[in-house]
């Protein structure tokens, strides 16, 4: 059984991406401090409520509360774990150390995946703790390959990696907001705009990933001498936009590393 515990946003993704990937709603239970937010995927999924002391039945248990959370999950878990039981912390800014001083000898794996996982285009950083074995190792990548791709990292990159895919989704929504209402402006109906630009992400995103080209090479593919884009991308540079992106990054990361003194 695999025991999701605080199903929010992050959580749901995940138990909706491992039910399409064909894992067993049956195999699936969730914790959370809402009844009515359980029902609600009780019935949406197909999952069953528990309560956190049952998870000591789990062999693996994911942690989704909200970093501030996890304290008070982490005091009611300590000494109620199966034996071989493996947890899985999905918070930002949350150390191994914490997870392990407070959980001594249980195998703690740290993730940070993004909510594209839902639709199985998921991507994680996996950092295992030291009482991880190989096969613990294994079964976390597995659970996250099946909702996407995932790479095994180094704690000390975990927040940068954040920076890039676990907060990422969000700049890119945000770009898709900000274009959508500038086709708004340019007299398009809000449904047009969006099946543009929703269509552009879902096209650029494929060439990113399958043309073999770089980013560069593909943005100057677009940019015709003297022409539209280069128009447009002169208004971006004008508006600092790649420095804001530079920076949007380097405040994430730097906030990841705050909220592991908090
Ligand atoms: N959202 C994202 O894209 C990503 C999030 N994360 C991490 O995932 C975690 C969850 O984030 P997110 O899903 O956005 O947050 P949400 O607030 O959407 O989800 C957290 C859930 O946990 C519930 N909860 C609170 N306390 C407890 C408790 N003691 N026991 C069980 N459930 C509890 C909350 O209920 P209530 O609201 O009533 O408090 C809420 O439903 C965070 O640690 C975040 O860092 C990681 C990668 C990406
Ligand atoms: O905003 C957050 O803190 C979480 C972690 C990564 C994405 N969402």
């Amino acid at each position: 059984m695999i025991a999701v515990v605080g199903a929010g946003a992050m959580g749901e993704a995940l138990i909706a991406g491992w039910i399409a990937s064909g894992i067993e709603p049956a195999e699936i239970a969730i914790v959370d401090a809402s009844a009515p937010r359980v029902a609600e995927l009780e019935q949406r999924h197909g999952v069953r409520g528990i309560d956190l002391t049952d998870t000591a039945e789990a062999e693996t248990i994911v942690l989704a509360v909200k970093p501030y959370q996890i304290p008070d999950v982490l005091e009611s878990l300590s000494g109620h774990l199966a034996d071989g039981a493996l947890v899985v912390s999905i918070a930002a800014g949350v150390p191994l150390a914490k997870l392990e001083d407070a959980l001594p000898g249980a195998a703690v794996v740290r993730v940070m995946p993004n909510t594209p996982a839902l639709v199985g285009k998921g991507m994680a950083g996996i950092v295992p703790g030291a009482a991880a074995t190989g096969e613990q190792v294994e079964r976390v990548t597995g659970l996250l390959d099946a909702v996407g791709s995932s790479i095994v990292t180094d704690e000390a990159h975990l927040d940068a990696l954040t920076a890039l895919s676990g907060s990422g989704p969000a700049y890119l929504f945000y770009v898709a907001e900000a274009m959508i209402e500038g086709g708004v402006h340019q007299g398009l109906t809000r449904a047009e705009a969006t099946a543009l630009v929703t269509q552009t992400f879902v096209g650029s995103a494929a060439m990113l990933a399958e043309s073999g080209k770089s980013a560069t090479v593909l943005r100057e593919m677009v940019t015709s001498p003297a022409g539209t884009t280069a128009a447009a991308l002169r208004a971006l540079d004008d508006h600092g936009v790649r420095a804001a992106l530079l920076d949007a990054v380097e405040q994430c990361r730097t906030r990841g590393r705050e909220m592991a003194e908090e």
